[in-house]
């Protein structure tokens, strides 16, 4: 059956909680949760920390050459929903997911996959920036090396070089490769982050609040390197700033409570949202 929030939460007084949680999982997402040319599928996924569910059957869809927004209030799941697509709650204790997460339609969460790799071909780039404490050089080398990407020192500086260059950092730090990552400024730092990602060769690259530690002038730079990223990966992005929003993302994914309410083009989720829960959100009604 299937059934709108809405209709749900008329229903509710009327069912046990029993009923109630088995009809949370038929929850229609409203909008179309596929892409045309998926990179990763995301079908009827739950999340568990213990007895408490955090993720209530989402499905969703990232496209290739896409960057997919994940707004909603506090709370929502949207950190925990991201962290799915490349195992990171693996490193959680009593988190358990269920559900098909496919990338290039092999399932991530097959007993046999090395979670080491695909957090290479999904990498990710958190809040706060955390280069290691190395040399700018070493924090991008670091990867390919354990990685064994590249086979000599001249291909590791060609590769080390490539990727500053593509996260938008190379001319500002070219002449300083030997100096701590440590020492750029929060901004730097996060394109050093984000050279170090794309060092391992990505398909997929998720984007916790990249910028919430930045301030204007850094996020303008970053959401433009963003948009340049495209051409190359597909993005996801868990963001605050319903601005922040629109201007980096193709499809945009409200989620409210676990659930995935709306998903859609963008600019039609914020001109014209279908769900009333999106449109108290995007209108500043809560959240
Ligand atoms: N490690 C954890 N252990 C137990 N519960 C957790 C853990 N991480 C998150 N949760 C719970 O799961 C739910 C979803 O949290 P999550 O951090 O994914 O939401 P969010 O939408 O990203 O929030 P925010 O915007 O505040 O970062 C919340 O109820 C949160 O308390």
């Amino acid at each position: 059956m299937n059934i709108t929030v809405d209709e749900m939460e008329k229903m509710t007084g009327a069912m046990s909680s029993a009923e109630l949680a088995s009809e949370r999982h038929s929850r229609t997402t409203v909008g179309d949760f596929t892409a045309a040319d998926p990179r990763m599928t995301c079908r009827n996924v739950d999340v568990w920390y213990g007895s408490k569910q955090a993720i209530n059957g989402v499905s969703l869809d990232i496209g290739k050459n896409e960057v997919v927004s994940m707004i909603g209030p506090s709370g929502c799941g949207k950190s925990t929903f991201l962290r799915c697509l490349n195992r990171m709650n693996d490193t959680i204790d009593g988190c358990r997911v269920t559900g098909s997460i496919q990338l290039d339609g092999q399932e991530i969460y097959d007993k046999s996959l090395d979670p080491v790799p695909l957090r290479a071909q999904v990498g990710m780039v958190f809040q706060k920036p955390n280069p290691f404490p190395k040399s700018i050089y070493e924090n991008v080398a670091y990867g390919p090396r354990i990685h064994g990407l590249t086979n000599s020192k001249a291909e590791l500086d060609e590769l080390v070089e490539s990727s500053l260059e593509k996260a938008g950092l190379w001319k500002e730090v070219k002449d300083r490769l030997d100096q701590p990552g440590t020492g750029l400024s929060g901004g730097q730092q996060q394109r050093l982050c984000i050279a170090r990602t794309i060092a391992v060769s990505p398909e997929v690259i998720l984007m916790d609040e990249p910028c919430s530690a930045l301030d204007p002038i850094a996020t303008a730079i970053i959401e433009e390197l963003i948009d340049e990223l495209r051409a190359n990966y597909s993005i996801a992005i868990v963001t605050h700033s319903m601005q922040q929003a629109a201007r980096v993302s193709q499809r945009t994914a409200y989620f409210h409570l676990g659930d995935l309410i709306e998903v859609g083009e963008t600019n039609q989720i914020f001109t014209n949202p279908q769900h009333r829960l999106t449109e108290d959100y995007i209108t500043g009604r809560f959240g």
